[in-house]
């Protein structure tokens, strides 16, 4: 249940952003975050109130309860500028009415007045500056109205009650930050993310683009120089892919790429970086790995792709077979872009000696 809450709490967010990405889903998103976060104070307050009997206070903030879910409402029937506009003013009006007239300045709960400015920068966007500045003057004006008259107008509550609210009212201003840094740096850790795998990812397939796997290579050659170790690379090719593509249809060419990529993950070993090399070739990077291992372990994986049953959408199996070129490190190696280029020609060593087959650099030097 508590694991799940992370997922509701998207959905809330999201509410009504079918059709919209970047900039409107994120404004939309901070003004239902901020509906969310006004309903829960809003309630906690209620709940507080209404166990102590403060009934005035406690119905005030039904209202204000009522109003944020009214909000979020409203934001899913498609009308986001009303409560892009509204939620803040009534927010603020909220805050000070609440500061003057029940709490009192020394409650420190007009300080919650500079949520407003976190509000204005999310849920607006820089072209609307003028609504920025104007709502941003608006909670400045009201803070020092709160600072100079709360203590005149209030404190509506009790001697006894007031230490109770200012705990109340200190948690839950922790509470509604916690929640909004949360939800900030929850939101630049996905777009990291997904900027890494737009940067890094192959998008068919799943596993490193070229880019990627080429840097993989960089690193895993430079530290088998320096610890002395040996490192192969190999390059493997999809065999008469074309012909595939011009028998099955291209979307099932597509289906054969994937499967075969995935096949790939699920049998080499984790150190072993995979990367999409071009479109129906494949690079692997094997730190610690001599020749003889690299290719049994490229000979393990062709059988495995030979016996794959791949089928297409209409049940029908493609066969499919995979040609690969191996290479290491050796004395004579200075950059890693030569056991590139060896296992490059044993591949074509390979598809030369009728495909569906390993083959690895002596073999090709001394064919
Ligand atoms: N479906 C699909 N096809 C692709 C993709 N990328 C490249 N191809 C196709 O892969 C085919 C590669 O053909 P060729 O280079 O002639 O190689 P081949 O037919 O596999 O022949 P050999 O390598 O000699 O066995 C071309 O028809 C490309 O259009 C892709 O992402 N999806």
């Amino acid at each position: 249940m508590l694991t799940r809450i992370p997922t509701y709490l998207e959905q809330l967010l999201s509410i009504g952003s079918e059709h919209e990405t970047g900039i409107e889903l994120s404004q939309r998103q901070a003004v239902n975050l901020a509906c969310l976060l006004c309903g829960l104070v809003c309630f906690v307050l209620f709940v507080a109130f209404a166990w102590v009997g403060v009934s005035t206070i406690a119905f005030f903030n039904f209202v204000g309860l009522t109003i944020s879910l009214l909000g979020l409402w409203v934001t899913a029937k498609g009308l986001l500028h009303i409560t892009q506009l509204v939620l803040p003013f009534l927010a603020m009006f909220f805050i000070a009415f609440s500061c003057l007239f029940f709490y009192g300045a020394d409650s420190h709960f007009h300080w919650m007045l500079a949520t407003v400015g976190a509000y204005t920068f999310t849920a607006f966007r820089s072209a609307q500056w003028m609504m920025q500045i104007s709502l941003f003057t608006l909670a400045v004006f009201l803070f020092f109205l709160c600072e100079t008259l709360g203590a005149q107008f209030g404190p509506y509550l009790l001697e006894g009650q007031q230490p109770l609210f200012s705990i109340l009212s200190f948690v839950v201003a922790i509470g509604v930050v916690a929640i909004v840094t949360n939800h900030v740096v929850g939101r630049l850790r996905t777009l990291n993310k997904s900027l890494q795998d737009l940067a890094e990812k192959d998008e068919l397939t799943g596993l490193s683009n070229r880019r990627k796997v080429l840097a993989d290579a960089v690193n895993v050659f430079a530290d088998s120089i320096i610890n002395y170790e040996p490192c192969a690379m190999a390059i493997a090719d999809l065999d008469h892919f074309k012909r595939i593509n011009d028998t099955y249809g291209h979307d099932a060419g597509d289906t054969v790429l994937k499967a075969v990529a995935s096949e790939m993950l699920r049998q080499l070993p984790s150190e072993v970086k995979v990367g999409r090399y071009g479109g129906e070739e494949f690079i692997f990077v094997m730190p610690s790995t001599n020749l003889n291992d690299a290719t049994s372990e490229m000979e393990h994986l062709r059988e495995v792709i030979e016996s794959l049953e791949i089928s297409t959408p209409n049940g029908i199996v493609i066969p499919v077979t995979i040609s690969i070129g191996v290479a290491s490190l050796d004395s004579d190696t200075s950059r890693y872009e030569e056991i590139i280029t060896q296992a490059d020609k044993a591949l074509y060593q390979a598809k030369d000696n009728g495909r569906n087959r390993v083959v690895g650099p002596s073999a090709y030097f001394h064919a």
